[in-house]
């Protein structure tokens, strides 16, 4: 099997495992998460935290962004620019307009001020302890930290359920490596 087919599959599997881990959550999950990652990162009050709104079952970052906004603090989302461009991210709070992308996502429009942020929160299907991600496939978030690190110093830090972990994703030269993962079960330091 080629690294396309290995990941396809894993893709698979770990959609599959998401699912179960976003079913099985109380309601507890984020609040734990939330807490974890403000207290490892402590992030400085005039930081940038792009996250992302859940599709599917991913992680529900909304009350995270909310309470960073609400201290005061700026948070983004990405914006889709094209299929093999890096994201944009555009400011974001509870309640402002959102506009409709591809891939069945939403992100704010042309008017929302633009960020690099500062701390990345990234969505993933799975990671592993070395602090590498399966995404869905498109390369954005590869593209995004490369360009950026390129730029400044920036967090990035994988989010998701405890049970995604996986013992080793399947490695490509352009996968970029996390800083840091945070679940509601740990802080995982890469
Ligand atoms: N919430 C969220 N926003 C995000 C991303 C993401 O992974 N999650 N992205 C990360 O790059 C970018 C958008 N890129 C995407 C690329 C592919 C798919 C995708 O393949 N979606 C599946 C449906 C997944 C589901 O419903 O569980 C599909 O279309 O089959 C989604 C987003 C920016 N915004
Ligand atoms: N820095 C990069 N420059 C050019 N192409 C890239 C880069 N990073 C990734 N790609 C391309 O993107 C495609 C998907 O990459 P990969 O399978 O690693 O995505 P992913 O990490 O699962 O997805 P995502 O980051 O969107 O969540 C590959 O075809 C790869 O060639």
């Amino acid at each position: 099997m080629d690294l396309v087919e290995i990941k396809k599959q894993a893709r698979k599997d770990a959609s599959a495992k998401r699912k179960q881990a976003f079913n099985a959550d109380d309601g507890s999950a984020m609040p734990l998460l939330e807490t974890l990652f403000f207290d490892a990162v402590q992030p400085a009050p005039q930081s940038v935290i792009s996250g992302f709104l859940p599709i599917g079952s991913e992680v529900d970052l909304r009350a995270l962004l909310g309470h960073w906004t609400a201290n005061g603090g700026i948070s983004a989302l990405p914006c889709v620019v094209g299929n093999d461009q890096p994201l944009l991210f555009r400011e974001w709070r509870e309640g402002d307009v959102l506009i409709k992308e591809s891939f069945g996502t939403v992100a704010p429009g042309e008017d929302a001020p633009e960020h690099d942020p500062d701390i990345l929160l990234v969505p993933m299907l799975a990671f592993d302890r070395a602090g590498y991600r399966l995404g869905y496939g498109g390369g954005f978030y590869d593209r995004t930290l490369e360009k950026l690190r390129s730029k400044k110093q920036v967090l990035a830090v994988g989010v998701a359920y405890a049970a995604q972990e996986v013992d080793a994703v399947p490695r490509d030269h352009h996968d970029q490596p996390l800083d840091l993962i945070v679940t509601e079960r740990e802080v995982i330091r890469s």
